[in-house]
């Protein structure tokens, strides 16, 4: 792709995949009207709920899933490339894969991506995640070639991971997407700064859609939504948690003027660790 229109839709999923699909399908023929080619859906977009049990009962496998079925036909339709930030399958073994999806513009699956890092966290609010024992991580990370314009995969909490974006940053991917589910209290604290950080450490553009407000489940999410190009500077941001679409230009030659301005993927340097801190050196290395 040469420079295209990007966009960021951002949403409220409630608890039933066909509402869900039916507010996606309106916010995205809003995208399209602004001229985009390529829109991106948050995390969770065909449902949000929060008991384990009932996830079983929301969810189905990719060919029956509502949401991919309203995806396709929308990218025929339209023309776009789709890109479902996630949904749940119900896989084949009988779990739960937070998985993102690349529609291309004849309704088939480019590629495909299952979150690999889980929210397993309290926060001090008295806020629980235990995500590990819904889903099921991925292993891989993806990369995909949207003609000549590579795109890198990420969820939501991997944003927290540097290493997944590095790694797709040096297969090629000048657009490193982090759908989301980012909760109100860690969004207001964090979201801007590492979206940003990602942007500025990799030369790429960052596009995230993001699931905001007061959520049927009861749990409420951070939203602003954002665009931001290779030198970390905000394109467009949804600057509330309301449902809405955002759209930026995205002009791949930026992501290969940012990368020869300050050459950090060149720079990097292999490197190991002395101690000095009483440690065995069969330690070294920090843990992923
Ligand atoms: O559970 C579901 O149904 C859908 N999944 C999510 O909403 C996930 C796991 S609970 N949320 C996050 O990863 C938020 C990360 C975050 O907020 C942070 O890193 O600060």
């Amino acid at each position: 792709m040469g420079v295209f229109k990007a966009a960021a839709i951002q949403m409220r999923s409630g608890t039933s995949p066909e509402r869900n699909a039916a507010d996606m399908e309106q916010l995205v023929r809003e995208a399209v009207a602004m001229g985009a080619s390529y829109v991106q859906t948050p995390e969770m977009t065909g449902a949000l709920v929060r008991d384990k049990d009932a996830k079983r009962t929301v969810f189905t496998s990719e060919d029956k899933d509502v949401v991919v079925a309203k995806a396709r036909q929308l990218a025929r339709e339209l023309g776009i490339h789709f890109h479902i930030g996630s949904t749940a399958i119900l896989r084949d073994d009988g779990k739960l894969a937070n998985r993102a999806l690349l529609i291309a513009p004849d309704g088939t699956t480019l590629a495909s991506y299952d979150k690999i890092h889980m929210f397993d966290v309290d926060l001090d609010n008295g806020e629980s995640w235990r995500e590990s024992a819904a889903y099921e991580p991925g292993t891989d990370a993806a990369v995909v070639d949207l003609a000549g314009l590579k795109l890198g995969f990420a969820i939501c909490y991997d944003l927290r991971f540097p290493q997944l974006f590095r790694t797709e940053a040096l297969a090629g991917a000048a657009v490193l997407s982090v759908p989301a589910a980012f909760t109100r209290q860690t969004g207001e604290a964090h979201w801007h700064v590492l979206l940003r950080a990602r942007a500025i450490e990799n030369g790429a553009f960052v596009i995230a859609a993001a699931q905001g407000g007061l959520h049927e489940d009861g749990r409420e999410t951070y939203g602003h939504s954002l665009i931001v190009d290779p030198w970390g500077r905000i394109l467009a941001e949804a600057a509330h948690d309301e449902p809405s679409v955002i759209v930026a230009e995205i002009d791949p030659a930026q992501s290969v003027a940012a990368r020869a301005k300050i050459p950090n993927l060149k720079n990097a340097r292999e490197f190991s660790l002395r101690r000095f801190d009483g440690e065995p050196a069969s330690l070294r290395g920090a843990a992923s």
